[in-house]
């Protein structure tokens, strides 16, 4: 992974390439993406599980450029909605789907399976906590000298607020109430939410197996 202090991500989310960017920073070492890399070909996540979609993105990014490359294969699951929409997360509202698009279609749908939230419980403001959920996150890095991966998961339960929380983070954040915090996702500093979500408990278990420090 670490090539003079580079690491390839095989992303092409702004938002998962700041959170590398600062957490890798910590570190020492810089991140490129797939803005860096524009003309490589678009890979299909078809995969069933976030694991195979993480190996395949790092594989074929990898082997494209000779050289290790790390993936992030990320998304929401929501119990009320039997796990949904979870490896479709970033493609939940179709074609041409934006986070907010996503988010509204999230909205409607848990509206939908819980009866509006008549049962929800409300936080002290009166926003209502429609559903469980947790995010989860699989990270695979692929070395193509050795042909190995190395990999790792982490997730963060929590619930789906009905309105909107915070200014920070992307995707599903805004909704995403976390519990143990007493926050929304999108209320916490990058430093915060990457100490407890599922991306920052990833990549910790990642260079943990790696022995970087
Ligand atoms: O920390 C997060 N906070 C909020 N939402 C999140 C987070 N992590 C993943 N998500 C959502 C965004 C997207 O709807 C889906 C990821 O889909 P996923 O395919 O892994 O990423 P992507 O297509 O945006 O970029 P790419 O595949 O190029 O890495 O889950
Ligand atoms: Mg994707």
């Amino acid at each position: 992974m670490i090539r003079g202090g580079t690491v390839v991500v095989a992303t092409k989310n702004a938002g998962k390439v700041r959170e590398f960017a600062h957490a890798f920073g910590k570190l020492g070492m810089e991140v490129v993406s797939m803005f860096d890399y524009p003309n490589l070909p678009d890979v299909v996540e078809d995969g069933v599980t976030f694991a195979e979609n993480a190996r395949k993105k790092a594989r074929e990014v990898a082997v494209a450029l000779n050289m290790p490359v790390l993936a992030d294969d990320s998304g929401l699951e929501v119990a009320a909605l039997g796990g949904e929409p979870g490896v479709y997360s970033a493609r939940y509202s179709g074609e041409g789907a934006t986070d907010s698009r996503n988010n509204e279609k999230l909205l409607r749908e848990l509206a939908r399976a819980t009866n509006g939230g008549e049962a929800a419980e409300r936080l002290a403001d009166g926003t209502k906590l429609l559903g469980e959920a947790r995010f989860v996150c699989a990270l695979a890095l692929y070395d193509p000298a050795s042909a190995e991966f190395a990999e790792s998961e982490g997730d963060v339960p929590g619930f789906i607020m009905n309105q909107p929380k915070g200014e920070g983070g992307f995707g599903y954040d805004p909704l995403f109430w976390v519990t143990s915090e007493g926050k929304g996702m999108a209320e916490m500093t990058m430093e915060e939410k990457q100490a407890i979500s599922h991306r920052g408990r990833a990549l910790a278990g990642l260079l943990g197996k790696l022995d970087v420090r």
